[in-house]
């Protein structure tokens, strides 16, 4: 297979399903006859709530579960039919914090690995203070990973993911635990690998707004299935007709505020702010009359772009797949 052409997907995934049998003859599907692309040099971030399927589509791109049924190609080689290829495309970072050897030092931990895949010698120690340089942890190499913070520990994991120069990376939960300083190194760096050394990351999250200041792609998964995969510029526009901030002189009672539920309530400087998605026009009129029967001082009305937030709970709760028509 050429690897080189810039046109092949980084991965391409055709009906895949992942079925697992429970007790008696009842069947979970966690992966459903799903279809994906993903470009090279992208970050695509997998979302969706708990149970969705994220995990398991990682790990079968990883070659750590087996699918029922469909296919998964990496840069051009099939998981199934050429493995070994395939597999060395990836690096990954699995939920949870197991994913280094915390009695080994964070050097140790990286010559382990990229000695596991067949790296080098003399480019694997290049490599392994560089990388340890840039996520600032060269002065604590030789201390034992158990020693670090989880922030830190994260680190390590990521680096051991690309100590052999992977062209795909794998993150599932990848700042899950972090504290905001940590998330955002770990944050700043996997853009880096995109933006400066173009890697494709593939990262799953529940921290919808790390995911919107990353990802250029989102898909989002409800059972199994793809509820939207779309550039993350079409998915804010989706509902921009439908987001409102609605400003008020004064702060609202709670018994005012329980009216307007729903939406989202801040107060500062004098004023109350009302944010959140309004889904016609009948129901912001019945917020503007509850206004003006409350004799509330209305300030501005005005339409908002959504967050990644209010635009993935919308979808979930209207369970609807969203086609890109969006310009
Ligand atoms: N080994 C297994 N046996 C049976 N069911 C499983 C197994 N692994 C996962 N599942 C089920 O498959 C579904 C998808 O799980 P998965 O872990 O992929 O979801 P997820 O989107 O990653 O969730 P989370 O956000 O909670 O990590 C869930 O209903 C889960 O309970």
């Amino acid at each position: 297979m050429d690897t080189s052409a810039k046109s092949l997907p980084a991965i391409s995934i055709t009906a895949l399903s992942k079925h697992y049998r429970l007790a008696g003859k009842s069947v979970r599907k966690a992966v459903d006859q799903l279809d994906l692309s993903i470009a090279q040099g992208q970050i695509y971030g997998l979302l969706g709530a708990n149970g969705a399927g994220k995990t398991t589509i990682i790990k079968m791109l990883c070659g750590l579960i087996i699918p029922t049924s469909g296919h998964i190609v990496i840069n051009g080689y099939d998981l199934a039919r050429e493995r070994y290829r395939a597999v060395q495309q990836i690096g990954a970072v699995l939920e949870g914090t197991r994913n280094v050897y915390w009695r080994l030092s964070a050097w140790e931990n990286l010559l382990y690995f990229g000695r596991l895949k067949g790296c080098r010698e003399r480019e694997l120690r290049i490599r392994a203070r560089q990388l340890l340089e840039e996520l600032e942890l060269w002065e604590r190499r030789n201390s034992a990973v158990r020693t670090f913070s989880r922030g830190m520990q994260q680190k390590v994991a990521i680096a051991c993911a690309v100590i052999a120069d992977p062209s795909i990376v794998l993150l599932d939960e990848p700042t899950l635990g972090l504290d905001i300083q940590a998330a955002r190194t770990v944050k700043d760096w996997v853009a880096k690998l995109a933006r400066e050394q173009g890697k494709t990351v593939i990262l799953t999250t529940h921290q919808l707004d790390i995911a919107q200041q990353l990802c250029e792609r989102v898909a989002i998964m409800r059972h199994g299935q793809l509820l939207a995969d779309q550039p993350l510029t079409h998915l804010l526009k989706y509902f921009r007709e439908e987001h409102y901030q609605i400003r008020l002189r004064g702060q609202l009672s709670s018994e005012q505020a329980a009216l307007f539920a729903p939406l989202n309530m801040s107060y500062a400087d004098g004023e109350s702010c009302l944010t959140g998605l309004i889904g016609n026009q009948a129901q912001l009129y019945r917020y503007l009359a509850d206004i003006e029967r409350l004799q509330l001082p209305l300030l501005a009305v005005q339409l908002l772009e959504p967050s990644l937030e209010e635009v993935f709970m919308r979808l979930l709760s209207a369970g609807k797949e969203v086609k890109d028509h969006v310009a």
